[in-house]
């Protein structure tokens, strides 16, 4: 069965990376069709089925390149069928944070743009068998890349009852937290938890109040989700490595989806206006700043329109930034890349098993 994507906030995204007057609150493309760096190097982080990716090349002249990632092998094909007819397309099958090696492997150490639009595509949500639906039943996986990895039924076998509720409470924002992971524990001791509905029917009996229209399992698919994909880790250090990555004026336009990310990208934003994180600790009045690093160019969310038309577009967030040409300092990205404090990853259990 052949699934779609519906890609979210299109031609702001990539106006965002093209248009050398973007102006957050103008959503067309410019009537003269400028677009700053038309032969430039492009990244998009989150391939999906590559709507915004299209869209970008349709924009670019022909010496430009665009590196695309994602991490799911369906995907990939799709990246794939448009390399084949796009010489200017590269891809990569893998985590967008790793773009700095990747890109460096291809000879590219400089990109005049990065987008990166977060979460899930509609196939994955879809598709039953990946396991992301606490509506349709399938097997309880919820990677990403489905070629390596712990899946969710696998690490809810496993960990402990604080790792559950830790992941849920942080990951989730979930009030019944302890009472999920409490659940889930008692009922693995009778009979695995292998499907989506077993796990969303256990978390339904607990969770007892309904947020407006919300699922009682929402918050829970949404904690193991990230955690088994290791999403804020993830965009950490994207955010870091195109800080690293972008030339002077070069743009950084990520969607985010709910309240964690959108808050990890507006602090990486706030931190690189000052120019060294060490100076931002100093009582240095706002006036005598240096240059700031990165310029915020504003947020974009969705129009009434397109949340009524794309239920996936009513909870995103679009930031655009601008590279200012003040140099880099050492420690640029690091406060954030340090201070996330995730529970630690399913890939580390099973090597602490190994040793
Ligand atoms: C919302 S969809 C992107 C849709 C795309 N913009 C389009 O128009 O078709 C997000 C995609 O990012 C991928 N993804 C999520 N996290 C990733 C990561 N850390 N590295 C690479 N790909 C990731 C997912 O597999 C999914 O295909």
């Amino acid at each position: 069965m052949e699934f779609t994507h519906r890609p979210v906030l299109l031609e702001p995204t990539v106006n965002a990376l093209v248009d050398p007057g973007f102006d957050a609150k103008s959503r067309v493309f410019p009537q003269d069709g400028a677009v700053q760096r038309p032969d430039g190097v492009y990244v998009d982080g989150t391939f999906g089925r590559g709507g915004h990716s299209r869209l970008l090349l349709s924009r670019l002249g022909p010496g430009a390149r665009l590196v695309v990632f994602d991490k799911d092998p369906v995907a990939i094909q799709a990246a794939s069928q448009l390399q084949a007819q796009d010489a200017r397309v590269s891809v990569v099958h893998g985590g967008f944070a790793s773009m700095r090696e990747e890109l460096e492997a291809l000879g590219l150490t400089q990109v005049d743009g990065v987008m990166l639009d977060l979460g899930m595509s509609s196939p994955q949500i879809d598709d039953a068998e990946r396991g992301f639906s606490f509506m349709r039943e399938g097997p309880l996986d919820m990677r990403m890349d489905t070629s390596r990895g712990m899946t969710a039924a696998q690490w809810l076998a496993e960990a402990s009852v604080e790792e559950i509720k830790e992941v849920i409470a942080k990951y989730g924002e979930e009030r019944f937290a302890f009472q999920i992971a409490k659940a889930i524990a008692a009922r693995r001791e009778s009979r695995p938890l292998r499907t989506t509905l077993d796990l969303a029917e256990l978390v339904a009996s607990v969770v007892r109040t309904r947020e407006k229209g919300q699922h009682p399992a929402t918050r829970t698919f949404q904690a193991l989700r990230i955690h088994i994909n290791q999403e804020l880790e993830e965009l950490a250090r994207a955010l870091a490595a195109a800080l690293r990555l972008l030339a002077p004026g070069g743009r950084l336009a990520v969607i985010s989806f709910h309240s964690l990310e959108d808050r990890m990208v507006k602090q990486c934003i706030a931190a690189a206006r000052r120019r060294s994180e060490a100076q931002a600790r100093l009582p240095i009045p706002e006036k005598d700043m240096p240059q700031p690093i990165l310029m915020p160019l504003g947020k974009v969310l969705p129009t009434a329109e397109e949340a009524a038309a794309n239920p996936r577009a009513r909870s995103a967030v679009l930031r655009v930034a601008s590279r200012s040409d003040a140099p880099l300092p050492a420690d640029a990205g690091a406060s954030f890349v340090n201070e996330i404090r995730l529970v630690p990853q399913p890939a580390s259990r099973a090597a602490r098993r190994k040793n």
